[in-house]
């Protein structure tokens, strides 16, 4: 009998945060998939292997200090009195289906999958919330990895900390996640910064299975920290109340029997981020206001995908025509889209093979 540990594979989805005025506060899990296989063995040269399939398999580094997987499950190891990776890791391969830098939560996602695999690589055992924790020390909005780990139609906050947890949860991400392993022979240096308890809170709303995400995808990335770089730091009241009022209705009514048209189109409309983002992304005032459920019965609403360049379109029929016209208004800008037609699914996957 070998002792060899079962085959592991964690299964992450993609996800679309804000929904219009629920910025940095909602997200929805999409059926858009990355999902890693991680087998156990006797690894030559004393390294496991990491190999990738799909999107962003050209650009993503190999070097587990470097790619964000492995250096998010070394964080979460290294937290928990692991020295390193275990050295009957053979190999890890991603499969990916969520496309970098479009605002379908790629990053979001890697840095859940990488909480799962540090979780799963030492026997750890850690609760939901916990895992919530450790994501949050390094993706600090909530939106994009809530929804990733538990799945649906999500509303999070952050805790205030207290001015000690304050400190530990705002150290620089290069402290959370340095590159470099130490010289050989050599201790990694400080120990990392161990997450506060109980960073994050979530609440599920109610999801109408009927309404479908259109996710009409520009063929160019855009990062999500460059998207917020065009953000102010301050606000009016007067675009404050608009989203609040909005955001209100919104996560009622996305999970009512008989999704109302004119009334989510209404509260799926934005003034914290989008405006201020339409300068990254051409064609976006003109997608959202000129596609609209008269225009396109079976529409509900249509907004940014998180930061963008993603349109997410929310409909229960007519999917294909929403898509082409979406793709005319962003051909007018010299933009070239593809487009997908996703479900609201459940949250993350472990299985042991
Ligand atoms: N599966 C992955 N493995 C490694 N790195 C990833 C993965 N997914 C995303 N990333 C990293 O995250 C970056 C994209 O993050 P970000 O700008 O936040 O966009 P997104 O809206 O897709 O989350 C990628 O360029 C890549 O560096
Ligand atoms: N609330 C964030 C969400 C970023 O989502 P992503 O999918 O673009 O990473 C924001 O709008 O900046």
């Amino acid at each position: 009998m070998s002792n060899t540990r079962p085959t592991i594979v964690i299964k992450v989805p993609a996800t679309s945060a804000n929904i219009g005025p629920g910025f940095d506060v909602v997200g929805l899990s999409l059926s858009l998939y990355l999902t890693l296989t991680v087998k156990f063995g006797v690894p030559s040269f004393d390294r496991f292997d990491i190999s990738y399939s799909g999107e962003g398999a050209e650009e993503v580094s190999l070097d587990p200090y470097r790619n964000l997987l492995t250096r998010v499950a070394l964080y979460v190891l290294r937290c928990n009195n692991y020295r390193s990776f275990p050295s009957d890791l053979l190999s890890i391969h991603a499969d990916n289906q969520i496309p970098f830098g479009r605002g379908l939560g790629s990053s979001g996602a890697a840095v859940i999958a990488g909480v799962l695999l540090g979780n799963a690589l030492g026997k750890l055992d850690l609760t939901t919330e916990r895992m919530l924790d450790y994501a949050l020390m390094i993706e600090r909005h909530p939106d994009n990895v809530t929804a990733a780990l538990v799945g649906g139609f999500i509303g999070s906050y952050l805790r205030e900390l207290d001015p000690a947890a304050m400190v530990a949860s705002q150290v620089p991400l290069s402290e959370v996640l340095p590159e470099y392993p130490p010289d050989a022979g050599e201790e990694w240096g400080l120990s990392p910064p161990v997450p506060p308890l109980g960073i994050g809170h979530y609440v599920r709303f109610n999801w109408n299975h009927s309404i479908k995400a259109v996710a009409i995808i520009p063929r160019f990335e855009l990062s999500t920290a460059k998207a917020r770089e065009v953000l102010p730091m301050q606000y009016s009241r007067k675009d404050l109340v608009f989203n609040m009022q909005r955001l209100a209705v919104l996560t009622t009514a996305l999970g009512q029997s008989s999704p109302d048209p004119e009334l989510v189109y209404e509260a799926m409309k934005d003034r914290v981020h989008q405006p201020y983002r339409k300068t990254l992304i051409p064609g976006l005032p003109a997608v959202t206001s000129q596609i609209t459920p008269k225009s396109h019965p079976g529409l509900l609403g249509i907004c940014l995908s998180g930061a963008g360049p993603t349109i997410l379109a929310l409909a229960t029929h007519n999917f294909e025509a929403i898509a082409q016209s979406a793709r005319e208004i962003f051909a007018l800008e010299n933009i070239e889209v593809d487009w997908k037609l996703l479900e609201v699914i459940d949250g993350s996957e472990v299985q042991e093979l």
